[in-house]
């Protein structure tokens, strides 16, 4: 599918795809204000919120693998190909680590993309999570890849004030560049979401921030609760609300208007999946964003962020149009 020229970066006139119809279906069962996960039966709910279980090339257990491997594999490559610092703290912390892959061209300033992997806060890290190095850094774009410390030995509000002190450390330690790009993958695109809302302040510093890609995120926290994902997350109520940005989000102002925000879900993401990136940018729409919404023809929320290893894939394309127009 190739993006809409127009549409792309506009809030209004974006046209619903079939697979959002269907989750906004579910959605529009029910009592005003009311969601749909509330009423499914536990099975179902958890079934919503497994993404390998809703991919159609592969099983579950192969997708799974298959996403494994390909992030290892583009790790090793981006390691062996490129030029990077390596295991670099952005604080005092063991897991306070992040990777930055350079260009070619030897420069400072210099656009700075940023990937916040996913794993439902529990899986996954920066060595197996280098997807993008390769085709960004080929267009003269850092890739920084970041670790936090994933539950059980990090709280989700753990998690996103590392994911905060990374963003400031990059723009500290680079002040020069050319634009601070936040992006993450499914529990990563909660965390990067959650830099929406950020208190840079406090940081003693303002990131140039310029553009968020938030791929097949979680925004609302509170359905997780009720699954075997908080099994090791052990969010109460006032946690999964402190740290959703569906509720908070149409409450604040973007520092920099210019700022976008891509919310993009795959076509064989579940249901749950479309409901919570649609309603997430309808409310940023709500707000002062410039906010946009891509469904990805053909892709699950594996292959989502697989593809971004290949140079001429459309969200890459995306990436690369929205960090040079
Ligand atoms: N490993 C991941 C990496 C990225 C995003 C999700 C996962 C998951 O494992 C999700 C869940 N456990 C699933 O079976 O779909």
């Amino acid at each position: 599918m190739r993006p809409s020229e127009a549409g792309l970066w506009q809030c209004k006139g974006v046209t619903r795809t079939s697979a959002v119809d269907a989750a906004m279906a579910i959605s529009d069962v029910g009592l005003p204000g009311e969601v749909p996960w509330k009423k499914m039966s536990a099975e179902e709910l958890e079934s919503q919120y497994c993404p390998s279980q809703w991919g159609v090339r592969l099983r579950a257990e192969e997708a799974l693998r298959t996403y494994s491997q390909i992030g290892i594999e583009a790790t090793r490559r981006a390691r062996a190909t490129r030029k990077s610092l390596l295991h670099v703290p952005y604080g005092d912390g063991e897991g306070e680590k992040l990777d930055i892959y350079f260009p070619d061209e030897a420069a400072e300033a210099l656009p700075f993309f940023l990937f916040f992997h996913g794993g439902y806060w529990q899986s996954g890290s920066k060595d197996e999570s280098a997807f993008m190095v390769d085709p960004l850094t080929a267009h003269g774009v850092a890739v920084v890849i970041v670790a936090y410390d994933i539950a059980p030995k990090g709280t989700l509000d753990q998690m996103v004030d590392q994911v905060t002190r990374s963003v400031a450390f990059v723009q500290k330690r680079y002040p020069s560049n050319e634009g601070i790009y936040l992006s993450g993958h499914s529990a990563g695109a909660h965390l990067a979401a959650m830099m929406l809302l950020a208190n840079w302040t406090k940081h003693g510093v303002m990131p140039n921030l310029k553009g968020f890609f938030l791929m097949s995120g979680v925004f609302d926290l509170e359905p997780i609760m009720y699954t075997s994902q908080n099994v090791a997350l052990q969010l109460t109520l006032e946690d999964a609300q402190r740290n959703s940005p569906q509720l908070k989000v149409a409450q604040v102002q973007p520092v920099d208007p210019t700022c976008r925000v891509l919310v993009v879900v795959g076509q064989f993401d579940s249901p749950e999946f479309h409901r919570q990136s649609w309603e997430f940018y309808q409310t940023l729409c709500q707000g002062e964003w410039k906010a946009s919404f891509e469904q990805l023809h053909d892709v699950d929320h594996f292959e989502i962020v697989e593809n971004l290893t290949q140079k001429d894939n459309v969200l890459t394309q995306i990436i690369l149009k929205t960090i040079f127009q």
